[in-house]
């Protein structure tokens, strides 16, 4: 099936009532002018031959219905169009996001040239009802270009012959132009999308205060200014080239309509050609010349949309990001472990490697912590632990089964995880816990006692509105007196808990992944967080990395990574007594704890002060 019978299928499905009614409505539009053109003719002919008033008023009254009609359709066609670009562009975005959805994967979201195709991807389905739109005004285009023909054949066959093959030049221009044109909005894409991240960093809070402080306001600014400019030169540069093509063919058209008109008039003065001749040769070529350039221009439009389309399609039946193996198998309950065997790891062939070689085993029933220092590649295990990647050589497996061969959903199904980078969502309190297992969602009762077990209940519950209040002010919650009330902000470790709170709600998974679950908490948090974290992990298979080695002592298995290798692994005991890595770390924070140097009295922190 081609593209464009792909496209058309995918609108008709939207809304079929809408299209028919449309053409309809094109056809009527279409053929108008050619008979308002045919009754002007007999009118003024009628008019000039004195002929019977009966025929002359039926003419008039005819010349003005038609005209009504003429006039109506384009409003009725602009509100149909309308409808069917919202209907066709809701079902197009749906397929679209639900097509990106599918990649179990985010390395796709990391690829410039991904992120560009979605861009181009989303204006097409943003405007995929436009394609109705052009091919309708081919097709009006083609019968106001063939009843225009006929009518200017009757008169001269010879000067038809020359208005058309005027229209050809046009033809190939226009599509010659369409086709720069999309590569244009392809090459800018990525100047684009960074203007947009420059705008998105002036307007938002979470960017805000660095640039206040540092100053950074005119720095960014101007560096937006320079992506806009870059996109404008480009676009300037297509505008005109544009601009002189269409110019050429304008000038060609003219010289065709002007020749034709002294050819015709010296025909009438000649008395070879009566004046409806004249006036139907006007309206004749005028008419042809309108159509026939509306009809290029639709066929550029549509070549346009199909161009871009194309970029749809690309992403709608884009190839699973992660492999997919021959034959699915059930992934089982835990019940002895997971093993990452001889693991190798690169984000890409053109980054280098981060896991070189780690076999690591995690037991069922037992917290396995990992540290290590940053950029070591901790958080690059748990992304493939949770089969965001897949390891670029090696294996992990689950209870001995491939974590490849089971269906991505089932696996995340059995996980938890408090991420690192976790996402605070500009919702109420309520949903922002609730993301962590959607059916929770209305079990009030659920909600509170994960909030209450990540320490966040007091908070939430203090709030405006309680637990239903909107965790942002970028936006206001409607109240139940219908008012409109203001969000409220966490801080850090508040935020924190509520992302832990997650977290609780997935007790019952079968791997708990928590990756710096508690660096933005106050020393009394952490502490009770972490007796909180001890209970949820007891006799489950966990994860823990920390930078704190203080909260992973009591693992009941450490693990050191050192550049994407690891190089010693016991229990905090046995790494003491080994004295190396662990215990130099260890030993350097605990150092940092000791109060050697501290003022030793108020007096002395005065006295220290003053010095
Ligand atoms: N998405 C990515 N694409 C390319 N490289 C990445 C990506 N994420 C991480 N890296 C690189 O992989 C290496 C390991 O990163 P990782 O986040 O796993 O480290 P980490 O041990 O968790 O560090 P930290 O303690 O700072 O959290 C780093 O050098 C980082 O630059």
């Amino acid at each position: 099936m081609s593209t464009a019978s792909r496209m058309a299928g995918l609108i008709w499905r939207s809304a079929p009532l809408h299209i028919a009614l449309y053409l309809a409505l094109t056809v009527a539009g279409a053929l108008t002018s050619v008979i308002v053109a045919w009754m002007t003719r007999s009118a003024l002919d009628q008019l000039v031959s004195r002929g019977p008033l009966g025929v002359l008023v039926g003419l008039a009254s005819g010349i003005a219905v038609w005209g009504m009609v003429g006039a109506l359709s384009p409003r009725l066609g602009q509100y149909l169009r309308a409808e069917l670009d919202r209907r066709a562009g809701l079902r197009a975005k749906d397929t679209l996001y639900a097509a990106v959805g599918r990649f179990d994967g985010i390395g796709r979201f990391e690829e410039p040239a991904f992120l560009d195709r979605l861009r181009m991807a989303d204006m097409s389905a943003t405007s995929s009802g436009q394609l109705v739109d052009s091919t309708f005004r081919v097709v009006q285009s083609v019968l106001t270009v063939v009843g225009f023909l006929g009518s200017l054949a009757v008169i001269s066959p010879w000067f038809t012959a020359v208005v058309l093959t005027a229209t050809v030049p046009a033809f190939f221009v226009e599509l010659r132009l369409v086709r720069q044109r999309t590569s244009m909005m392809w090459n800018i894409s990525p100047i684009q999308r960074r203007e947009l991240f420059y705008a998105g960093l002036l307007g938002t809070v979470q960017a805000a205060k660095e640039i206040r402080l540092l100053g950074l306001g005119a720095f960014l600014r101007e560096r937006m200014l320079d992506e806009v400019r870059r996109g404008n030169a480009t676009r300037r540069r297509m505008d005109r080239g544009e601009l002189l093509r269409q110019s050429g063919l304008i000038a060609l058209a003219g010289l065709v309509a002007g020749g034709g008109l002294v050819w015709v008039i010296m025909s009438a003065g000649r008395g070879a050609l009566s004046v409806g001749d004249v006036s139907m040769f006007v309206a004749a070529t005028a008419g042809v010349q309108a159509s026939a350039a509306g009809l290029v221009g639709a066929i550029a439009q549509l070549h346009q949309q199909l161009l871009l389309f194309r970029h749809y399609e690309a992403v709608v039946t884009a190839e699973p990001d992660l492999r997919i193996p021959a034959q699915l198998r059930e992934l089982p309950a835990l019940r002895r472990g997971i093993e990452l065997h001889d693991v190798w790891f690169r984000y890409s062939d053109e980054h280098p490697w981060v896991l070189r070689g780690v076999n690591l085993f995690l037991p069922h029933g037992a917290t396995v912590a990992l540290v290590g220092r940053n950029g070591d590649g901790k958080s690059t295990i748990v992304k493939l632990l949770c089969r965001f990647y897949d390891p670029t050589r090696g294996d992990i497996r689950w209870d001995g089964v491939d974590i490849r061969d089971v269906p991505v959903d089932q696996l995340r199904a059995r996980l938890g995880a408090v991420f690192q980078d976790f996402m605070a969502y500009e919702f109420s309190a309520t949903d922002n816990i609730a993301v962590g297992d959607l059916p929770a969602l209305n079990d009030h009762d659920r909600i509170e006692l994960a909030a209450r077990e990540a320490g966040a209940h007091d908070t939430l519950a203090a709030l405006p509105r309680g637990y239903d209040t909107l965790l942002t002010r970028a936006f206001r919650s409607q109240a139940e007196s219908g008012e409109a009330q203001a969000g409220m902000a966490l801080s850090g470790g508040q935020w924190q808990r509520v992302a832990l709170a997650r977290a609780f709600l997935r007790r019952d998974r079968d791997l708990v992944i928590l990756d710096e679950p508690s660096a933005g908490l106050d020393a009394e948090a952490e502490h009770e967080v972490h007796t909180r974290l001890r209970e949820l992990r007891a006799g489950r298979t966990s994860l823990l990395i920390s930078h704190r080695l203080g909260t992973i002592r009591d693992a009941d298995h450490i693990v050191v990574l050192a550049d994407g290798v690891i190089v010693e692994q016991g229990t905090h005991h046995e790494l003491i007594a080994m004295g190396d890595a662990y215990a130099r770390m260890f030993t350097l924070q605990a150092a940092g704890y000791a109060d050697t140097n501290e003022p030793s009295s108020a007096s002395e922190y005065a006295t220290k002060s003053r010095s």
